[in-house]
């Protein structure tokens, strides 16, 4: 029989050099360096909510991080630190050796240590803390987006959900699509290089990274700046050819767990970005305007300039 220290010592704690004292002790002990201030950001993933409960725990142990670090991207922080809360329902030690394989896998990739948590028996749940840090005063936020500012999205938003619904028996996906929406939506890419060198080359106004859909997170910027904006149908990425096509509009627009960024940036940007999409080797779709109609108003329209009516709403826990 396994105990909660050995359970811990033989799979969460690993060497932690960004810290001045990593797991052990009461609290971890971290300094951000200097003219740096810290980004911190939590999330839950639960079983059912966030995850099917047979989910490979490999690659939910990357998402577990990888989610959390996508908001320490949309602000232009780079990640450090992490602290992981788990519950448990019984010790498997495969599985949790697999969920952390996963977890590390991503930490290492991302350049994070994981400096503490906490380890309960429960229903199957995580939550994960990121921490990052950013130069003083220069993070993105999701309030500075401006007039006449381009928007921008990053990759292909709308693949994880349609994989969601593929694994849900909503679809059927046939490869070579069905690969990348299963990648996206089970072990997605936080776009931390993106969000730094938007900041980095202070290219972006506004940013926020795309987890309960397009439209809804959009929102966030158009809210939180007060502006309004037009969307061009015609100019987001292109639908997957061989899925539904009303399904993958919809999964798009409002699907959610993409973890793409959107951003708003002055349109002098134009070709300096289209240099960071080369950069990056990611596609960066210019496909909408920030404009002075009625504040968080968003209008979608067409090719020929005609609305479109929304009918998606982004993901709500409790809409
Ligand atoms: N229980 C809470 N107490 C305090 N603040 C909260 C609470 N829940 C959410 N918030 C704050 O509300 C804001 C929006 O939360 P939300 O979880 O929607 O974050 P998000 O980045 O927009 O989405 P996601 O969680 O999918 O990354 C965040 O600043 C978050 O810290
Ligand atoms: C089993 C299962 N059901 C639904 C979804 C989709 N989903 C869950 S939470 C969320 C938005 C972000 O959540 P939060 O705001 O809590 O970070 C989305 C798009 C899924 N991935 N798995
Ligand atoms: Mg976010």
């Amino acid at each position: 029989m396994t105990s909660e220290f050995e359970l811990i010592r033989n799979h969460f704690v690993r060497p932690t050099p960004q810290a001045i004292l990593g797991p052990g002790d009461d609290c971890a002990l971290i300094a951000p360096a200097l003219g740096m201030q810290l980004a911190i950001t939590t999330d839950m993933l639960i079983a059912g909510t966030h995850f099917l409960p047979d989910t490979d725990p490999c690659q939910l142990g990357w998402k577990t991080l990888a989610v959390n670090l996508s908001d320490l991207a949309a602000m232009g922080a780079r990640p450090r630190w992490a602290l992981l809360a788990g519950s448990l329902p019984e010790v498997s030690e495969p599985w949790i050796a697999a969920f952390t394989d996963g977890l590390f896998a991503c930490a290492s990739y991302y350049g994070v240590d994981i400096i503490g948590g906490d380890t309960t028996r429960g229903p199957l749940a995580f939550c994960l803390t990121a921490i990052g840090e950013v130069p003083i005063g220069m993070a993105l936020r999701r309030d500075q987006a401006l007039l006449d500012d381009d928007l921008w999205v990053s990759g292909q938003p709308g693949l994880a959900a349609l994989g969601l619904a593929h694994l849900q028996g909503r679809t059927v996906l046939a490869e070579p699509l069905l690969k990348p929406c299963l990648a996206a939506l089970q072990r997605p890419l936080a776009r931390v290089e993106l969000g730094l060198e938007l900041r980095r080359r202070g290219l972006a106004h506004a940013a926020i990274d795309v987890s309960d859909g397009l439209l809804a997170d959009l929102g966030h910027i158009l809210q939180g700046s007060a502006v309004a904006a037009e969307l061009f149908v015609a100019q987001l990425p292109p639908l997957p050819t061989t899925a539904d096509p009303v399904l993958a509009r919809q999964c798009q627009l409002a699907g959610g767990d993409d973890y793409e960024l959107v951003f708003s940036a002055a349109p002098e940007k134009r070709a300096e970005i289209t240099a960071l999409a080369d950069h990056l080797a990611l596609p960066l779709w210019r496909c909408g305007l920030v404009v002075g109609a009625a504040p968080g108003q968003l209008t979608l329209l067409d090719d020929q300039g005609r609305v479109v009516p929304i009918n998606e709403k982004g993901y709500d826990h409790f809409g």
